[in-house]
């Protein structure tokens, strides 16, 4: 085996082992060539020669069942402390971003950071993927191992494309607030379809995040498609955190293939701004951390004829005793430096109560 992907579909009890028995991933220049392919895809943010679009090839594929352990419940944490030098970049960073927004050169722009922590021991990571799929049924899981890319453990709440062949499902993702003390055993929905709770209220700078998104999404999505249908935005839970997403379905219209679509939506402004392709050049150059993989998408391409790409969110890249966290948010003119900051540590939450109690002080 060279390189392997491990996924599990959110409120699945099963997750699937994708491993490519000789060679690397085959990299992929453009998405376009993803079309009529078949495979697990992991995708930067950008792709560069460093950090191409890469396609492993399925020559195994294994389902198994996760366990129903609930160990994970009490597990404590030493406390963390943010570090004093990721603090003052980040702060440079926002204003950088900040001031470009005042100026009117973008709409909104997403800040992004990476935090790193060392761990007592190597890490073991295949653990850490069973335990993510026990602590977050609703998100999308995954763990990628290849020498290319490293090796990721993502549990993202934000599909970029899923389908089998005829009808095709992407969201609108944004607006986070934090769930705390009793609201975190909240549950919403608690299963795919259930109805949202609509007593949480939001605020406007959240609103017109998430709006932006939205109508990114339909106008990118209206000349490739037909029978587009967008919902009303509702409020869904991603771990510690919540948002408000819009659902869209549709089905490709003649001629267009799913890498045409892609190569449209992303990177959208739920992770990148707007106008994307200044916002993306821009935020390259201007954010201290590159993101690497964080921000760009995976998942299965067409096997067993199904395709689920989410956007590679609540993750960390892993080397050794190592874990590199990543986290972003939405900025609008009127976003709140210290506020923003706040909600890139809730998102790192998710993969710092993965990694639990093997995260040491020094
Ligand atoms: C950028 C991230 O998340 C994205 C940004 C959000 C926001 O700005 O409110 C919310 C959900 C995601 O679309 C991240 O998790 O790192």
């Amino acid at each position: 085996m060279t390189a392997r992907a491990l996924f599990r579909l959110p409120y699945s009890d099963t997750y699937t082992i994708v491993e490519q028995g000789s060679g690397h991933p085959e990299e992929l220049a453009a998405y376009g060539a993803l079309d009529g392919r078949e495979g697990f895809v992991i995708a930067p943010f950008a792709i560069t020669a460093a950090e191409p679009l890469l396609l492993l090839r399925p020559d195994r594929i294994e389902t198994r069942r996760t366990t129903s352990e609930t160990e994970v419940a009490g597990r404590a944490r030493r406390k963390h402390g943010a570090d004093a030098a990721d603090r003052r970049a980040y702060a440079g960073d926002f204003a950088r971003c900040h001031s470009q927004l005042l100026a009117g050169r973008f709409a909104k722009l997403v800040l992004a950071r990476r935090a790193t922590e060392r761990m007592a021991r190597r890490v073991d990571a295949e653990q850490l993927f069973l335990r993510a799929c026990r602590l977050y049924p609703r998100m999308f899981v995954a763990l990628v191992e290849a020498q290319r890319c490293g090796t990721w453990l993502f549990a993202t709440p934000e599909r970029l494309l899923s389908g089998t062949s005829g009808r095709w499902h992407t969201v609108a993702l944004a607006g986070t607030q934090r769930l705390d003390g009793d609201a975190a055993r909240f549950d919403c929905p608690p299963k795919p379809h259930a109805p949202a709770d609509e007593t949480i209220a939001w605020d406007g700078k959240n609103r017109r995040e998430q709006r932006i998104v939205a109508d990114y999404i339909a106008d990118t999505l209206r000349p490739l498609t037909t029978g587009l249908s967008r919902s009303e935005a509702r409020t869904v839970r991603a771990g510690n955190v919540i948002h408000l997403r819009t659902d869209f379905d549709f089905t490709l219209a003649d001629g267009q293939g799913i890498g045409n679509v892609i190569n449209a939506l992303h990177p959208t402004p739920a992770v990148c701004g707007l106008p994307k392709d200044e916002a993306r050049r821009f935020l390259t150059t201007a954010e201290h951390s590159p993101r690497s993989y964080y921000s760009g998408f995976m998942g299965p391409l067409n096997i067993c004829n199904e395709t689920h790409l989410y956007v590679s969110l609540r993750c960390m890249a892993i080397d050794g005793d190592s874990c590199s966290l990543y986290a972003g948010g939405g900025l609008l003119t009127d976003s709140i430096e210290e506020q923003e900051w706040l909600e890139t540590e809730a998102k790192m939450e998710t993969m710092r109560n993965v990694i639990g109690d093997t995260v040491t002080d020094e």
